[in-house]
């Protein structure tokens, strides 16, 4: 019997991302209980037992972050619900979230990643999936544009990075949902998916809605191929500001403002935003406004005395040379050029 489209679909993507591992290897699928990712488990045990398959071994991890009333029953369910896929083995981790300067979302995402990767080195796993979707990405890269991102964070998820693999990057959602709903499983609704709160919910739920139906049909699908050619671009002007960032800094951990201002804008913003990363201004707190700032230390030189960076940094020119320095202490009066 042939398969419903939806469930076809999933099935497809996760033979594609998972083509090239060795027969026999160990897969890790991270499983919320939500419809993505139980889409995506079973799928994946599904291709592991095709005849002709790449018999992989299949393990069902999920984890539990203790931020909601419940939620170790619902992890509990979300193992029940692993193992009547025929997984070949479980796994259930409560982990605990400590946020300190960032939200509990990214607190959990972190502590979740951090959690998965031990993991996947327990179980000697070649991957761990996880079961983000078309439209997550469309959501990211909407909500990157709402908040005047740069090319990286346009340029959304990574389709891969180190052992994690998102093989339904390319997958809508409704076809997760329908490929649950035709194999008859029972999926857990987060209630925090539907909290108007969240700002990714309300995109979800609210604005892509509105542009599917005022621009037509497939905005969620070309916002999606909006992140992929930004990735590509990202991806060169990042390796080209590496490359420049090597070249042009001095032995004393500056760099010479004449030098840095040849380069095009994308390059020297790259550039000095390396700069204080390196310094160790934070890159959750380094924004575009203070690499403009510090970028006025080059192009826009009047003698300031120093730009205030995030992590109690401070950028500086001094005999024409722009570094990036700890804030504590007060510089002296700089040079004159
Ligand atoms: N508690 C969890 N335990 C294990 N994996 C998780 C958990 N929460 C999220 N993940 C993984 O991260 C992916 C993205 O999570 P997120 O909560 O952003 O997605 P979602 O769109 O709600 O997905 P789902 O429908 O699978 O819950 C999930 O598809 C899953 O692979």
């Amino acid at each position: 019997m042939a398969l419903h489209p939806s469930v076809a679909a999933v099935r497809t993507a996760v033979r594609r991302g998972l083509a090239d591992l060795p027969p026999g290897a160990t897969v890790l699928v991270a499983c919320s209980g939500g419809p993505d990712s139980v889409a995506l488990l079973s799928a994946t045990v599904a291709e592991a037992r095709r005849a002709g398959g790449a018999g992989m071994r299949v393990v069902g991890a999920t984890v539990d972050h203790g931020l909601q009333e419940g939620s170790a029953e619902q992890a509990a369910r979300t193992v029940a619900l692993m193992a009547s896929l025929g997984v070949d083995e479980t796994v259930s981790s409560r982990v605990v979230v400590e946020h300190r300067g960032t939200g509990p979302e990214d607190a959990a995402r972190r502590a979740r990643y951090a959690v998965l990767e031990q993991m996947a080195a327990h179980f000697g796993a070649s991957a761990v999936l996880l079961g983000h979707t078309r439209d997550d990405q469309a959501e990211t890269v909407l909500l990157g544009l709402a908040r005047g991102s740069g090319a990286r964070s346009l340029a959304g998820m990574r389709a891969s990075f180190e052992v994690f693999r998102r093989p339904l990057l390319g997958v809508a959602r409704d076809d997760t949902v329908t490929a649950c709903q035709v194999e008859g499983l029972e999926v857990w609704d987060d209630p925090h998916n539907a909290d108007p709160g969240y700002a990714r919910v309300r995109v979800r739920t609210r604005v892509l809605p509105v542009l599917e139906e005022q621009i037509g049909p497939g905005v969620a699908a070309a916002l999606a191929r909006t992140a992929e050619q930004l990735r590509a671009d990202a991806d060169l002007l990042d390796d080209l500001a590496d490359a420049a960032y090597a070249r042009l800094l001095g032995p004393d951990g500056g760099i010479a403002a004449e030098a840095l201002a040849a380069e095009p804008t994308a390059l020297r913003r790259r550039v000095l935003r390396r700069l204080a990363l390196e310094a160790g201004s934070p890159a959750s707190e380094l924004f575009h406004e203070h690499v403009v700032a510090l970028d006025s230390l080059v192009l826009g030189w009047r003698g300031q005395k120093w730009i205030d960076l995030p992590g109690h940094r401070r950028g500086v020119r001094t005999d024409g040379v722009v570094r990036v320095i700890a804030a504590s202490g007060e510089p002296g009066e700089p040079a004159a050029d």
